[in-house]
């Protein structure tokens, strides 16, 4: 069963004169523990693709189905539930400046109320110990490279084990070579939980990592391609 399911998805920005077409007719199946890319020109879709994936917008036609639940005429409450199943990567790496490493990736558990506060910790410390923070725990973000930050991101995404990750060009202000440790780790730490990552790049050199390409322009799906590792 695909955990992402998206049929005949239409999605429109803005209302009367200004209403405009931004997604035409997507129809995309994204199976467990798949790591997809999502290319395509500036302003062609991809980041509406993903928020709505997400259920950080709503999914106005067509039909959405995340982890076999329906977000296409979801409630706001459903939308806000269904955010707190997936692990979020962004191109700035949007870490708290106030907070420590260690504080910055319990905040990727702070939606789990069932986990003791001390669990929390050693939990959040190990998985900075995974992305090769062990040492950082107690850095100000201000303390960390543009790679180190972007890896405290990783490990608040995946603190949680969450069965889907998406990232919007989390690379996007990294050199090569971090950019390329970055999604490694990423691919690295997702076949170990077992997760899905769906994932916006204009970063080819990294697209040899993923399990397959799909292309977006003019707010249609053109290509889907399958990769051979
Ligand atoms: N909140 C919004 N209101 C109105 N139009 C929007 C909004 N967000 C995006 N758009 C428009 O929707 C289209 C798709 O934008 P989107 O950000 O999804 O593209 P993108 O492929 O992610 O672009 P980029 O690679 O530059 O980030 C663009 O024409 C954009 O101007």
């Amino acid at each position: 069963m695909p955990v992402i399911s998206i049929r005949n998805l239409d999605h429109y920005f803005g209302h009367g004169q200004l209403r405009k077409q931004v997604l035409f007719n997507i129809n995309l199946e994204i199976y467990s523990g798949e790591i997809v890319f999502m290319t395509g020109p500036s302003g062609s879709g991809k980041t509406t693709l993903l928020t709505l994936v997400g259920g950080l917008r709503s999914a106005q036609f067509g039909s959405l189905q995340v982890l076999g639940r329906e977000l296409c005429g979801a409630s706001h409450q459903q939308l806000v539930e269904s955010r707190r199943r997936n692990g979020y990567i962004f191109q700035a790496h949007n870490l708290h400046g106030s907070l420590t490493a260690l504080q910055n990736v319990k905040m990727g558990l702070e939606f789990h109320q069932h986990i003791e506060l001390a669990e929390m910790h050693r939990r959040s410390a190990q998985m900075l110990e995974q992305v090769g923070l062990g040492n950082c725990l107690h850095y100000y973000p201000d303390q960390l490279s543009g790679g180190q930050k972007q890896r405290v991101a990783i490990a608040r995404a995946l603190v949680s084990h969450p069965q889907i990750v998406l990232a919007d060009e989390p690379t996007a202000a990294l050199d090569g070579q971090s950019g390329r440790d970055v999604v490694n780790l990423m691919q690295q730490l997702a076949k170990e939980q077992g997760c899905t990552i769906l994932m916006v790049t204009h970063d080819n050199r990294i697209l040899d990592i993923g399990d397959r390409i799909v292309h977006l322009e003019d707010g249609q799906l053109k290509l889907k391609v399958k990769l051979i590792n």
